[in-house]
């Protein structure tokens, strides 16, 4: 854990069941939050300024002894600038290549050198959901550390996932029958 004096304040109401948010504890927040801040400073953002930070907490089925807990990452834009890519999908990216995968996620967190909450994009939102699910919560920090939560399908209402696609074999048949009976 970050020792630290961070101190994350919720900016609204936000639900809590046996003093967990969606499920993550206050040393937990406090960890994720002060690990999405500091990765602002890994921003490679020479064209917006923009600096963004995030990270992603794991379970800790879903850790190894030694490994950590939380992956974090930032935004890194190209002079090209639709090539650049946001911090959520970098800091997912490392954490799907480091082995992890859907129901490893206990939740995520952004930050930006903002007053306001900036939430993620609709291509981070759909990135992000293939990994999540619909139930990790998304913690949206100021650079102060205020915060507001919304779970992934919150976000991401009616989302087209994974889950939604059927087997190719199945839709390799169905295309072949109807090329026959054409
Ligand atoms: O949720 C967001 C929103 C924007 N950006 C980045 C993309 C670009 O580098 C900069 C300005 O849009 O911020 C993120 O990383 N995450
Ligand atoms: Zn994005």
């Amino acid at each position: 854990m970050t020792t630290s004096t961070f101190n994350p304040v919720p900016a609204e109401s936000v639900p809590e069941k046996d003093g967990l948010i969606h499920g993550v504890s206050a040393a937990e927040l406090q960890d994720i939050g002060q690990k999405c801040l500091d990765a602002k400073a890994t921003a490679y953002c020479p064209y917006s300024l923009f600096r963004v930070g995030a990270s992603l907490l794991l379970h800790d089925s879903a850790t190894s002894a030694g490994a950590p807990r939380i992956i974090t990452g930032a935004n890194v834009e190209n002079a090209a600038y639709p090539v650049g890519t946001c911090a959520e999908r970098v800091a997912m990216g490392t954490a799907v290549v480091s082995g992890h995968k859907l129901g490893d996620f206990k939740a995520v967190a952004v930050a930006t050198d903002m007053d306001e909450f900036c939430s993620p994009c609709g291509m981070c939102r759909q990135f992000l959901r293939e990994f999540l699910g619909l139930d990790v919560p998304i913690f949206m920090f100021s650079k102060e550390g205020k915060f507001i939560v919304r779970t992934m399908g919150e976000l991401l209402p009616l989302s087209f996932g994974p889950d939604v696609l059927p087997p190719r074999e199945e839709l390799k048949k169905a295309q072949e029958k109807e090329a026959r009976d054409d």
